[in-house]
C-alpha cells in the first residue's frame, strides 16, 4: 500500500460566508496525514457551470442543505475511491468524474467532487512535506506571486441590486514592488474609500465580497469615488493602481438587451461596447470581466475586436472554466482571458487544464474566489503554482477573503526571492 493511499474520507455540512450550508471534506492517508477542504458557492452563477448538489428538503435551510452531498462522500465516494492514491491527482480526478458519470456533474455535484479533489491535493502535499503551491507547480519554474485584484465596491446581485448595476469594481495595485506592498496599497485605498463615502453621505455597509455597496446614481460614479480614494491614499491612478470591472452582465441581460436600472436605460451589445470604450478612455481600466452576457458570442467578438488590443477581457460566465467553451472562445476571437473558478468545473485536474489551455494560447488566466466562501485558501496556492499572475478574492477585509491574501503573505515570506511578483506583466495587454 502506498503511503499516500486514501485511508478515510469524511464529509460534513458547514456554513459559508453568506450563512448558507456548504460541504467540507476531511481526508486521511495511509501514512496518517490528514487534510481538509471546503467548496465555495456563487450567487451570480453562469448557466453553463457544473452543478452544485443541494438537498431537496425544503424545511432545512430553505432547501439549501448539503446533507446528500455529505452522505455521498461518506458512502459512495469513499467506497469508489478505495485504493486511490491522493498523490496521483489526475487518476483520482478521473475516478471521481467516472463515478459521477454525467457531463455536468449533476449526480454527485461539483461541490462534492471539488472538496474531495482539493482535500487530496492538500493531503498529498503534506505527505510530501511540500507547501501546497510547490506540490501543484508543474512544470517547475512556472510559479509567481499574483497581483491582488481587490473588489472594494460591490453592486449587482452581491449588493441585492441596491447600488450599481455592475457587480464588482476592483483596484489592481500592479505598480507595487511585491505582493505584500500591493496588498498594503489596496488596503490603504479601501480605508480611504470608506472615509470618502462617509464624507459624501453614502452608507458604508458592504456587499457579499466585502466591498462597500453605496446607493450610487450611475455605474460611472464608483469609478470617480475609487480614483479619489486612490489619490487620497497617496497613490497614482494608472501608474501604481489600475482598475478592473466585473459588470457580471448576464445578471442584467434580459430579452436581448442590457438593462442598466441604475441609469434607467437599456443598451444593445454594440452600445455596451461603446459604453466600455468610453469608460476605458476616461479611467485607468485594465480588465473588464463579463462585459457581455454568457451566450452573447457575437457581442463578445465585437467587444474583443474593439478593445482587446489594450484591455484584458475576461470570460467568467462565458467560459465557466470549461475547456470546450474556452476552445470555442479562442476559435471565435471572443475574449482574451479566462476566469478560473475551480467549483465551476469540479476537479483540480480540469481547473489546471483550463489554465493550461488559456496560457498556451497567449490568453490570461485570472483565478477567482466565489461570492460565498469559506476560509479554505486553495485558490491562493493554485494561482501561485500556475503563475497566473492575478487573483481576485474580494476586499482586503472580511475574514474569508483576507484569509486568501494572508496565505499569499505566508507564501511570499516562505519563498523569499525565489518567486517574482507578476506586476503589470500579469495582464495580457
Ligand atoms: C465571484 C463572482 O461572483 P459569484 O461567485 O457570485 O459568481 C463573479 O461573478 O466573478
Ligand atoms: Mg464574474
Amino acid at each position: 500500500m502506498s503511503s499516500t493511499e486514501i485511508a478515510a474520507l469524511h464529509g460534513r455540512e458547514i456554513l459559508d460566508s453568506r450563512g448558507n450550508p456548504t460541504i467540507e471534506v476531511e481526508m486521511r492517508l495511509a501514512c496518517g496525514v490528514c487534510a481538509r477542504a471546503a467548496a465555495p458557492s456563487g450567487a451570480s452563477t453562469g448557466i453553463h457551470e457544473a452543478w452544485e448538489l443541494r438537498d431537496g428538503e425544503p424545511t432545512r435551510y430553505r432547501g439549501k442543505g448539503v446533507l446528500n452531498a455529505v452522505s455521498l462522500v461518506n458512502n459512495e465516494i469513499a467506497a469508489g475511491l478505495a485504493g486511490a492514491d491522493a498523490a496521483v491527482q489526475e487518476e483520482l480526478d478521473r475516478r471521481l468524474i467516472a463515478l459521477d458519470g454525467t457531463e455536468t456533474k449533476s449526480r454527485l455535484g461539483a461541490n462534492t467532487i471539488l472538496a474531495v479533489s482539493i482535500a487530496a491535493a492538500r493531503a498529498a502535499a503534506a505527505a510530501k512535506g511540500l507547501p501546497l503551491w510547490r506540490s501543484l507547480e508543474a512544470p517547475a519554474g512556472r510559479a509567481s506571486m499574483p497581483v491582488p485584484m481587490m473588489n472594494i465596491l460591490n453592486g449587482g446581485v452581491h449588493a441585492h441590486w441596491q447600488g450599481a448595476d455592475f457587480q464588482e469594481y476592483m483596484i489592481v495595485p500592479y505598480g507595487a514592488p511585491t505582493f505584500r506592498e500591493a496588498l498594503r496599497y489596496g488596503s490603504e485605498t479601501y480605508h480611504a474609500l470608506r472615509s470618502i463615502l462617509a464624507a459624501k453621505g453614502h452608507h458604508t455597509g458592504v456587499g457579499d465580497e466585502g466591498g462597500f455597496a453605496p446607493a450610487v446614481g450611475s455605474n460611472r460614479e464608483p469609478l470617480d469615488l475609487i480614483v479619489e480614494a486612490i489619490e487620497a491614499a497617496g497613490y497614482r491612478p494608472g501608474a501604481e493602481i489600475g482598475l478592473a470591472l466585473d459588470p457580471a452582465s448576464s445578471g442584467f441581460f434580459e430579452d436581448g438587451a442590457y438593462r442598466l436600472k441604475t441609469e434607467g436605460r437599456s443598451l444593445s451589445a454594440g452600445e455596451m461596447v461603446d459604453y466600455y470604450a468610453d469608460l476605458a478612455a476616461a479611467y485607468p481600466i485594465i480588465v473588464i470581466e463579463d462585459g457581455l452576457a454568457e451566450d452573447d458570442w457575437d457581442g463578445w467578438q465585437m467587444l474583443t475586436a474593439r478593445l482587446g488590443d489594450h484591455l484584458e477581457l475576461v470570460g467568467d460566465d462565458l467560459f465557466v472554466t470549461n475547456v470546450a467553451r474556452i476552445q470555442e472562445g479562442i476559435r471565435q476571437g471572443a475574449a482574451n482571458a479566462v476566469l478560473i473558478k475551480p467549483n465551476q468545473i469540479g476537479t483540480v485536474t480540469e481547473t489546471v487544464a483550463a489554465v493550461d489551455l488559456a496560457q498556451g494560447n497567449g490568453w490570461g488566466a485570472m483565478v477567482s474566489h466565489r461570492s460565498g466562501e469559506t476560509v479554505d485558501t486553495f485558490i491562493a496556492d493554485l494561482c501561485v503554482a500556475l503563475g497566473t499572475g492575478h487573483l481576485k478574492t474580494g476586499a482586503p477585509a472580511r475574514g474569508e477573503r483576507v484569509e486568501k491574501y494572508n496565505q499569499l503573505l505566508r507564501i511570499e515570506e516562505e519563498a523569499g526571492s525565489s518567486l517574482t511578483f507578476a506586476g503589470r506583466n500579469a495582464f495580457v495587454r
